[in-house]
């Protein structure tokens, strides 16, 4: 029998409201589970970097609670930051030190004993040990980054964040990190990544949590936010427009649209039958005549685009 997987970060009505009066958090509640990789995807100003810093203890909540490993991030700083790695947006690294150096040095910043055989081990995974002896100058932009993943591990965190770790980088080195980020998780460290790409969040994350506005959205698994999200839509073009579907044609997975000239059928991709022949048989049947038919597929792009739109009015209405 599987065990239950345990939860090793546990975020409370977390809010922060930064002193300029400006709330960044508004009652933030999530569990990470051990093991897994959870994306954060919100759109720009949505909190992530906040949320992020305050489990990592840089940032200080204004109110809520976040354990780590069920020590507190407040009282039990020393802790919880051993316990994780961040790998910042912004290529923070001495440039005339050496890749070796910069990666050992982190390890002894965290007060672990020196470990050569270990740091090694860190580079070889992340395809660096060739270029141990280089200055971090001599680098190409992947290399640097793969270096500042190198560093947030040097002390073995359990937890790694990583924010926006590919941001900007070529289709190629992308999916080289996306592998540096499943053998991460292969050994067994928890992982969570904020991420501009959803088609990275859809690639590698378990689960997916959305925030926008300081509040989270959505946390789902992401084969079930697909299955129960990622609707195909069958687009039916009117040869003439119509005023109203007729009764046949009535429900909640049919629209009118493009003034009259479309019809909409939104199926499920998982059902045993699409129905599609259902309706085109009744629209037949209502003498209505088609002009074309095209499908599309909605991807978790357009699910976070909708729920984020959907959020919205209650700006505008607070
Ligand atoms: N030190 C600060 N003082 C005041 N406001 C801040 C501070 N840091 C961040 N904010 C504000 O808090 C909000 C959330 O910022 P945060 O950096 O957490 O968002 P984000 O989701 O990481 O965005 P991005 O995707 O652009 O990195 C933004 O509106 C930002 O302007």
């Amino acid at each position: 029998m599987s065990q239950p997987v345990a939860d090793i970060v546990t975020i409370t009505d977390l809010v922060k409201a930064y002193p300029g009066g400006f709330t960044a958090l508004n009652g933030v509640t999530l569990s990470i589970r051990e093991g897994e990789i959870l994306a954060l995807l919100g759109p720009n100003g949505a909190g992530k970097t906040t949320l992020i810093s305050t489990i990592c203890g840089l940032t200080m909540p204004t109110g809520g609670t976040v354990t780590v490993g069920g020590h507190d991030v407040v009282a039990d700083y020393r802790a919880t930051r051993r316990m994780i790695g961040l790998v910042p947006q912004e290529l923070s690294l001495e440039p005339f030190e050496t890749v070796e150096a910069t990666v050992a040095f982190s390890r002894g910043l965290f007060g672990r004993p020196r470990d050569p055989a270990r740091i090694e081990k860190i580079l070889r995974d992340l395809s660096l040990w060739d270029k141990r002896a280089s200055k971090i100058v001599a680098l190409s932009g992947g290399m640097k980054r793969r270096v500042l993943i190198a560093k947030a591990l040097a002390h073995d965190p359990k937890v790694l964040f990583l924010d926006e770790p590919t941001a900007g980088v070529d289709v190629e080195l992308r999916r080289d990190m996306w592998r540096v980020v499943e053998a991460l998780k292969a050994a067994g460290v928890t992982i969570i990544l904020t991420t501009h790409y959803i088609e990275e969040a859809e690639a590698i994350a378990d689960r997916i949590a959305v925030i926008n506005k300081g509040e989270i959205l959505l946390v789902e698994e992401t084969a079930g936010l697909m299955a129960r999200m990622g609707k195909k839509e069958a687009v039916i073009d009117l040869a003439a427009p119509l005023e109203a579907l007729p009764a046949a044609l009535t429900g909640p997975d049919l629209t009118l649209a493009a003034g009259g000239h479309q019809i909409v059928y939104t199926y499920d991709t998982q059902a045993e039958r699409t129905g599609i022949r259902r309706v085109l048989n009744e629209l037949d049947a209502a003498g209505i005549v088609m002009r074309d038919l095209s499908t599309r597929q909605s991807s978790l792009e357009d699910v976070f685009v909708s729920l984020v739109h959907d959020d919205a009015p209650r700006e505008a209405a607070q």
